[in-house]
């Protein structure tokens, strides 16, 4: 269009288009579509603002028109996508959510209380959450988002100096070399490699000689812990959904997969989310790679496949970003082997789990055990109070180990008789 679109130069097509204007409606959409055409002359990449003069042509009746705005919008789209897919984009995240919410911490601190615990038998709990001055050097510098805030830690007055809200996992109470110390079961979880078995337990991956069934579809579980976790967290959205488009072995998309039938199946904002809420943020200075199938196209499938409408604000990309990142940010992942093959590879985010933190001379090890339960041992005696501390690289390579056969463990790691029955029967 030479000139600024005039109205009377064709006739409205009122066959295709139902709703007539009324006049002062007509006259302000003339008006606008003008406007509209100057600004495109001057500014004409701007894809919006076809779209938006392609919806008033079809208001006022030119569909013909409109059709050719709307085309030009999409190819404006097209190009900015490729662009925006270029694989040399990183995301710099902004972790913005406010997570101030005391119950969260409460409730992270209860399930570490009640940990391994058994009354009748006389066991406590071995770790308790608190604040650590591990990370402090780490956050020098930058302000750190508080998931926290408003908590009053009444346990840790001597750190009272410490302002970072970073936390850590401490003895409760002296553990001995060896000692059973945590075993943290999750939904987050995924295993390549798994469907060689006869039957693996469909939320945590383990063997399962002796299989619960699900009853609504053929996933079976390995005890009554992952079936409540797997029925009451996550299963019924996915339950009989074609899965076929997601790749196997894509370990971090698999973690998102349950992340988002967790948070739609729960009905909360994903941030919300008592299992989300709690992980820590990726540090903005730690930038991941950007891939447009991987971040928007697959998580908003998946709402699709779970019934969620991702038109809506809790699933906005930021949001999606968001989880995304504390995914990665707190995720572990290790190969499990059995006589020098590999024949798994699990990972996992773990709700206790992620609370610990990394030190190269760690007095904590973990192992996942041949599935996504982790489970923690101290490597030398601990005493009440000190942080335990784990090795986030395995660099011993992760060697199967079955809890029934101590004699596979590597000297120093042998569990007692009493932590292996006590496992045995969790
Ligand atoms: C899995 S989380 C560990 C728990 C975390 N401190 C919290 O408050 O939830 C991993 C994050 O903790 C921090 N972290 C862990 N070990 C650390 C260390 N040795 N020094 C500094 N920061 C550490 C880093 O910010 C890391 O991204």
């Amino acid at each position: 269009m030479a000139t600024a679109w005039e109205s009377g130069a064709t006739h409205p097509d009122w066959h295709t288009i139902k709703w007539k204007p009324s006049v002062a409606k007509r006259h302000a959409l003339i008006k606008a579509v003008q406007a509209d055409t100057n600004v495109l002359a001057r500014s004409p990449h701007v894809a919006h603002r076809w779209q938006t003069r392609g919806n008033r042509f079809v208001a006022l009746g030119y569909p013909d028109i409109a059709a050719g705005d709307a085309y030009k919008a999409t190819l404006l789209c097209v190009k900015s996508l490729e662009y925006l897919t270029s694989p040399s984009l990183i995301r710099r995240t902004q972790d913005t959510h406010q997570l101030a919410q005391p119950q969260i911490l409460e409730l992270a601190r209860e399930e570490f209380e009640a940990n391994l615990v058994d009354e009748s038998r006389g066991f406590t709990a071995a770790c308790k959450l608190s604040k650590t001055p591990l990370a402090r050097s780490a956050a020098r510098g930058e302000k750190r988002k508080s998931r926290f805030r408003d908590v009053e830690d009444a346990e840790t007055q001597d750190l009272s100096e410490i302002r970072e809200d970073s936390y850590g996992v401490y003895a409760a109470k002296d553990v001995q070399a060896g000692e059973l110390l945590l075993l943290d079961h999750t939904i987050i979880g995924y295993a390549s490699g798994a469907e060689e078995t006869i039957n693996h337990c469909a939320n945590c991956y383990a063997d399962t000689p002796h299989p619960l069934y699900a009853g609504c579809c053929d996933a079976v579980f390995c005890s009554g812990t992952c079936e409540n976790l797997s029925l009451n967290g996550y299963h019924k959205v996915m339950c009989g959904k074609d899965l076929s488009w997601l790749r196997k072995g894509d370990h971090l998309q698999w973690l998102m997969f349950r992340c988002l039938a967790m948070v739609v199946q729960a009905g909360v904002h994903p941030l919300d989310h008592p299992l989300v809420a709690r992980l820590t943020a990726r540090s903005s200075a730690c930038p991941e790679p950007f891939s447009f199938v991987e971040c928007i196209v697959k998580p908003l499938r998946m709402l699709d496949t779970f019934g969620a409408d991702f038109f809506q604000p809790q699933y906005d990309t930021s949001v999606l970003v968001t989880l995304q990142t504390r995914i990665s940010t707190n995720y572990w992942n290790c190969g499990v082997y059995k006589r020098n093959q590999r024949i798994r590879e699990c990972s996992g985010v773990n709700p206790l789990y992620s609370f610990f933190n990394h030190s190269c001379q760690a007095n904590g090890k973990w192992n996942s055990n041949n599935s996504t339960s982790i489970v923690v041992t101290a490597l030398e005696d601990i005493n009440k109070g000190e942080e335990i501390t784990i090795a986030y690289v395995a660099v011993q390579g992760m060697t199967y180990r079955s809890v029934a056969k101590p004699g596979n463990h590597r000297p120093g790691l042998q569990l007692g008789l009493g932590d292996q029955e006590r496992l045995r029967q969790l």
